[in-house]
């Protein structure tokens, strides 16, 4: 059994079918890379697999947990890096840690010293003690980047890991996913960016009108992923809008 499985989830926002026949499983040691257009239903699917909505039909597991009935239990034991959050303006980010800590049931010892690590690692030691509201959007992604990962989770979910990030910490960061990856957990990340995604992801699915297109383990051809994620995700796109549509008339 996967650490994430999907099964024919659905999900309609009153008229938009976002997921419809989502089917997919990610196991121990894949840095799966979850990417589609805007619109494909990409957080969506995330945010069912983290028990923030409740699916119209399907299944979907985490760590042998049910999102949908406990949540709270499939939370504990992910992290969650989600798209526009930011921490809490009026903490500095060594309270907020120190809350997540809490949260997560780490002993204050366990936090003060992965607090220091996150800090040294994404270089934002110097602004440990300064409120949130103080800091750039960059420096905020990185207190975020720190609270997916303080508890040492299994399984983690990421919406575009390098947002805001400058070049430097962007390849530390990609050189740390593929490391925890590795190290016999799963990591689950949407992004637009697929060259990205062809650097650090073992595997991909290509999502496209609320479901995986096609799905492949990256390196295993010679054919660039920009080019199978055009093939298709924009014949789809190209072909939808009305421009095309009124032409085929
Ligand atoms: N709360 C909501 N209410 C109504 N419609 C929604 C809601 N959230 C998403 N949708 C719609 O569902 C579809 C899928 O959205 P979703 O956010 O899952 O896509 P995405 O793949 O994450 O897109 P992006 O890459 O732009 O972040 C879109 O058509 C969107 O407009």
């Amino acid at each position: 059994m996967g650490v994430i499985q999907v099964d024919g989830l659905e999900k309609s926002y009153d008229a938009v079918r976002a997921v419809d026949g989502m089917e997919f499983r990610v196991e121990r040691g894949e840095l799966f890379g979850f990417l589609g257009p805007n619109g494909a239903g990409k957080t969506t699917t995330i945010r069912a697999l983290t028990g923030q909505i409740e699916p119209d039909e399907g299944t979907v597991r985490v760590l042998e947990t049910d999102p949908v009935e406990e949540p709270i239990e499939t939370r504990r034991r992910v992290g969650i890096l989600p798209e526009q959050e930011s921490p809490p303006s009026f903490l500095t980010p060594r309270e907020f840690l120190a809350f997540v800590g809490r949260v997560r049931d780490l002993e204050p010892a366990t936090v003060e010293e992965r607090t220091a690590i996150w800090a040294e690692r994404l270089g934002f030691e110097s602004k440990l003690e300064t409120l949130h509201t103080d800091l750039s959007r960059g420096q905020q992604q990185k207190v975020m980047f720190a609270q997916a990962f303080l508890h040492d989770p299994d399984v983690v979910f990421i919406d575009e890991p390098l947002a805001n990030l400058d070049p430097l910490v962007q390849e530390q960061v990609k050189r740390f996913l593929v490391d925890y990856a590795a190290d016999d957990n799963a990591v689950f990340v949407s992004t637009h960016n697929i060259e990205v995604a062809e650097e650090i992801c073992t595997r991909v699915g290509i999502v496209a009108d609320g479901r995986i297109v096609t799905e492949r383990s990256v390196g295993t051809t010679d054919e660039p992923l920009l080019e199978v994620f055009l093939e298709h995700v924009e014949g789809e796109a190209v072909r939808d809008t009305p421009a095309v549509a009124q032409a085929q008339r």
